[in-house]
């Protein structure tokens, strides 16, 4: 049989070090983040549709999508979020679907998927079962700000932009609390892949 997992959690809250554990464990994890740099490539179907979504503005010169702008942009403004999820999450959704069909093909039973929406999008019933990677909203808030160099209000925007971690705990089916540390959330995910009988 076939198994599905999907990884969430929130902004910085830890899928991409607890994936990376996963990946050193010999499975094959798939990346909503990467998937969505994929499909806006020149040429690809959304980057159109984004295109004449939000005008030429949020490129650069090269032709490519200039993140930054388009983050300041969807991060303040949820009725454009709204517009960039509605062109971005189908394409996302097939990228993944299509890798995952690779991944089976190649002889693979269980595949992860890193998804930071996952309950934002209700797709919990499309997963074998669900891992949460928690963190506290103040070691969230300080962990996004060191990592990617934001003020206080860029951090705050990104975070509140996403259902809360407090609200996400009652619906996923494990969690990993990753407030401390990186080994710590290491022997947690361990337990939760022996209990789920993957290792
Ligand atoms: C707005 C964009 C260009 C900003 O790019 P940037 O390189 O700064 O961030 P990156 O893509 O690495 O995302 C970082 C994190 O931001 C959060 N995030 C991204 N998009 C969204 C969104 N639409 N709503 C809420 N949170 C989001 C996620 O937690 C993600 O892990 C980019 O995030 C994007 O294209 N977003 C729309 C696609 C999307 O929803 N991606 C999330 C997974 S499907
Ligand atoms: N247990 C930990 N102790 C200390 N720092 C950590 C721990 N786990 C992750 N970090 C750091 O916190 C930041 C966020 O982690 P990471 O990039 O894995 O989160 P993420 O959920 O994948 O984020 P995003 O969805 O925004 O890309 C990184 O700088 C990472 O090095």
């Amino acid at each position: 049989m076939y198994k599905i997992i999907g990884l969430t959690g929130g902004i910085a809250s830890g899928k991409s070090t607890i994936s990376k554990m996963i990946e050193q464990l010999g499975f094959t994890v798939l990346d909503a983040d990467i998937a969505s740099r994929k499909v806006i490539e020149p040429g690809e179907e959304a980057y159109t549709k984004v295109k004449e979504a939000f005008g030429e503005h949020i490129f650069n010169e090269d032709g490519t999508l200039n993140r930054a702008e388009l983050g300041n942009v969807i991060f303040n403004n949820e009725e454009k979020r709204l517009l960039l999820n509605s062109i971005m999450h189908p394409a996302v959704r097939k990228w993944m679907n299509d890798r995952q069909e690779e991944a089976f093909k190649r002889g693979e039973k269980v595949v992860f998927q890193d998804i930071p929406l996952l309950f934002e999008g209700n797709m919990q019933k499309s997963f074998d079962h669900t891992i949460l990677v928690y963190v506290e909203a103040d070691v969230q808030l300080q962990r996004l700000m060191e990592r990617n160099n934001f003020s206080k209000e860029e951090a705050l925007a990104r975070i509140r932009s996403q259902m809360p971690l407090s609200e996400k705990l009652a619906l996923a089916d494990e969690v990993i609390n990753n407030n401390g540390t990186e080994e710590e959330s290491k022997q947690q995910l361990l337990n939760i892949l022996k209990k789920l009988e993957l290792l």
